[in-house]
């Protein structure tokens, strides 16, 4: 989105629903996403979010409620191209075509200056590769130029299902620049992911779905925030009575610990006058970061002494 174009749309999704057979693909699914924010659609595989793309993007029609941009379904838009730039699957990209053709084409189609094609190419960085065939181009590369086939039209939205696949550590950077400063031109990203840390430097939203379900809407930081304590005592139904005594939340975490909604030095206050002898104490019970993660893997966040998954 160039600085001169006119402020994004919002984007909603309403109480969207849609069955394939018995399995429902997305279940009364809700969120909305403003001008100038980048969000990521988190999820693991299967819980919907190709689906919610595609019924977003007019390919696929939802059974119950909307998706719409600007108040309105996608081709219900007096120019459905160029207001969202669209990138589903970048290896549907034909092979025979070079780099350039592919953009001229979608240049005309879009009925954009020719040169306009040039200008997208040096954007996604493939100028080295303008008249190489795509069927040529590594998966990284065909993302890119993927992405430049959704920013032909200048449009004020960009949708993109898994952008990140197949990019290295710098096409992730370039790649975060690009959507930083298309969303803080007033742009609206929605980018889809199936990992937290694929998108985490990326994003600054995230809304979270498991089985067509949201899970969590919100502000990054906000959903990885890291809260409350980590906290084993010698004995251990002493401390729970302390703290059902003193009326303090906590759950039961791997490993027997209990993740207890205070702050480590109120927390070890409360021990010193209980008399209560700690076997562990550490910051970081969490909420936000480990639902995230329960919702995308299934399982508990890896400790921070297991190596990250790459990038
Ligand atoms: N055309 C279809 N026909 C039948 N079932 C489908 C179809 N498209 C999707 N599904 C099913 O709907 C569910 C959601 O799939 P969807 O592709 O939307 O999930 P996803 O979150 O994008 O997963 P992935 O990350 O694997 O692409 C899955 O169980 C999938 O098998």
């Amino acid at each position: 989105m160039t600085s001169t174009t006119a402020t994004a749309p919002t984007l909603e999704v309403r109480a969207l629903s849609k069955r394939y057979g018995a399995r429902a693909a997305v279940d009364a699914l809700s969120f909305s996403c403003s001008p100038g924010t980048v969000t990521g659609f988190l999820g693991p595989n299967g819980a919907g979010k190709s689906t919610t793309l595609r019924i977003l993007t007019g390919l696929a029609e939802a059974d119950e409620g909307m998706a719409l941009i600007g108040g309105r379904r996608y081709r219900a838009l007096e120019h459905p191209a160029r207001t969202v730039g669209v990138m589903l699957d970048a290896r549907a990209l034909h092979g025979g075509r070079t780099g350039i053709e592919t953009l001229r084409l979608t240049a005309r189609t879009l009925g954009m200056p020719r040169d306009r094609a040039e200008e997208v190419l040096e954007t996604v960085g493939l100028e080295q590769a303008a008249t190489k065939r795509v069927g040529g181009y590594s998966y990284g590369m065909r993302q890119r130029l993927g992405i430049g086939v959704a920013l032909m039209g200048d449009p004020s939205v960009l949708v993109l299902d898994e952008p990140a696949n197949g990019l290295d550590p710098e096409g992730i950077r370039w790649m975060r620049r690009l959507l930083r400063s298309f969303a803080d031109a007033g742009g609206i990203v929605l980018l889809s992911s199936h990992q937290l840390r694929e998108v985490e430097a990326t994003v600054d939203r995230l809304v979270v779905i498991s089985e067509g379900r949201l899970v969590r809407e919100g502000p990054l930081e906000e959903l990885t925030a890291v809260t409350g304590t980590r906290v084993a005592a010698l004995d251990q139904a002493a401390l729970r009575r302390a703290l059902d005594a003193h009326g303090i939340a906590f759950e039961l975490r791997a490993g027997g610990e209990l993740a207890v909604s205070l702050a480590p030095e109120d927390m070890g206050r409360l021990a010193l006058r209980e008399q209560l002898v700690l076997t562990s104490l550490g910051a970081g019970a969490g909420t936000g970061l480990e639902e995230v993660f329960f919702a995308l893997t299934g399982h508990e966040e890896p400790s921070a002494d297991e190596p990250a998954p790459a990038l």
